[in-house]
């Protein structure tokens, strides 16, 4: 009876959003309810040939020349423009290429040489590890003291000797959405500078990098912008800071002109001097293809979308577990794309869904996380991963001795 409540309300409100449903954008397999574009987004329909042709024509026939004739050169930069229209970045200043924990490293590295005479990175307890561990190690680099407080406490432990602030605009475990513009303006006022990692918000949420003057900011590309495993990462400068951007990594490809093969290094005008080394170019063209699939929406359609199915996940869940204990934020404003609940049996309970077509993810110590891409979801999908899990925890399917052996990717 109960569930038949949630289908009715999930018709409704997928009708009500019928214009954002983007599912023929993706390719999913059939039974399967992915609730895991947090860690992997799925694969748009636009991808698989788009490869086919870079493979066959651009690179099999066209070789070398491709760089010039099919803009192979300027795609870190052109690419950094397409995933600058969903955080809200003007042209010109996001560059795409390496991975997140690279750009981290550069773009701590560029902020210490705008602070000098600063020795403090300021950043939260519980970070995504690779955060943690990029902190402390340009924090050992540049002589800096790493200090912790929590999101809510950043304003008042900001003082003259902080040099930058490092914070992930949503928490991977929790979904906590922070205040972006509050404590970047906070850092602003303590004349401190904002590195904000966006894995988890690019592509689900507005950002308003620009409108709120962030400094920098980095984020993956394989999340909410579907662009493949391993995809390259993100960096943003912000135009104000590109002239005094100092490259701890630079290679010939941020050089000023790169085929003089001049002597010394001169980086480049604008984002390009943030460039390195030559970037994987399959991966950076299979981002640009997947990039498509957001086109002729907005990034505040998809949140609009993304909350509503959020809060319809969280109350379904709560109508069949009645005493769920939910870790992401109840509030709208405050939570990111994704719902977590926390049970002592999380990892049997993920993977007991994911043996029912319900594809999670566990994280440590006692995380169900479930990533809502909104694109590609769609109430009735919610619903469906719902009656799975009162089925799950009915039959004890998550106590299965099996679950106790963990996968390396969980
Ligand atoms: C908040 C956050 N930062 C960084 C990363 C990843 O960094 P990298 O692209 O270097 O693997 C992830 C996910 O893997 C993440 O969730
Ligand atoms: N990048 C990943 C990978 O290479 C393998 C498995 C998972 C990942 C992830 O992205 C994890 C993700 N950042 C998280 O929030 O947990």
């Amino acid at each position: 009876m109960i569930l038949d409540d949630l289908d009715a309300r999930a018709a409704a409100l997928d009708a009500r959003h019928a214009q954002t449903d983007l599912r023929d954008r993706f390719l999913l397999p059939d039974g399967v309810v992915y609730l895991d574009g947090n860690s992997l987004g799925a694969l748009p329909v636009g991808v698989p040939e788009a490869i086919e042709s870079v493979v066959r024509e651009q690179w099999g026939r066209d070789l070398i020349g491709s760089w010039n004739t099919h803009g192979w050169w300027d795609a870190p930069v052109r690419v950094g423009d397409a995933i600058g229209r969903l955080i809200g970045a003007a042209p010109g200043q996001v560059v795409v290429g390496d991975s997140t924990s690279v750009r981290l490293h550069q773009s701590l590295h560029a902020a210490a040489a705008l602070r000098p005479g600063r020795g403090v990175v300021l950043t939260e307890p519980g970070s995504f590890p690779t955060d943690e561990y990029v902190v402390a190690g340009v924090a050992a680099q540049v002589g800096w003291r790493v200090e912790h407080a929590t999101p809510a406490e950043i304003p008042a432990r900001l003082g003259s000797e902080v040099a930058v602030v490092v914070l992930s605009h949503v928490d991977y475990r929790t979904g906590e959405l922070l205040d972006l513009p509050g404590i970047t303006a906070a850092a602003h006022d303590a004349g401190a500078l904002v590195v904000w990692d966006l894995c988890h918000s690019a592509g689900a949420l507005p950002v308003g990098l620009d409108a709120h003057d962030v400094d920098l900011a980095v984020g993956c590309g394989y999340k909410y912008l579907n662009g493949g495993p391993g995809a390259p990462a993100y960096g943003y400068v912000a135009a104000r800071h590109q002239d005094a951007f100092v490259n701890v990594l630079p290679g010939w490809n941020g050089h000023a002109e790169p085929f003089a093969m001049a002597e010394g290094y001169v980086g480049a005008a604008g984002v390009a001097r943030a460039r390195i080394g030559t970037p994987p170019m399959l991966s950076l063209l299979a981002l640009e293809a997947a990039l498509r699939a957001f086109d002729g929406m907005t990034i505040e359609e998809v949140r609009a979308r993304s909350l509503s199915l959020t809060s319809f996940l969280r109350d379904a869940i709560a109508t069949v577990v009645p005493d769920a204990d939910f870790a992401s934020p109840q509030d709208d404003r405050r939570r990111g794309s994704q719902v977590a609940l926390r049970h002592p049996d999380a990892y049997g309970i993920v993977q007991a869904l994911a043996a029912r077509g319900v594809v999670g993810d566990f994280r440590t110590p006692d995380l169900v996380r479930l990533g809502v891409a909104a694109p590609y979801l769609t109430h009735a999908d919610l619903v469906a991963a719902v009656r799975a899990l009162r089925e799950v925890l009915r039959h004890d399917e998550h106590l299965d001795p099996a679950w106790t052996t963990r996968n390396v990717v969980t």
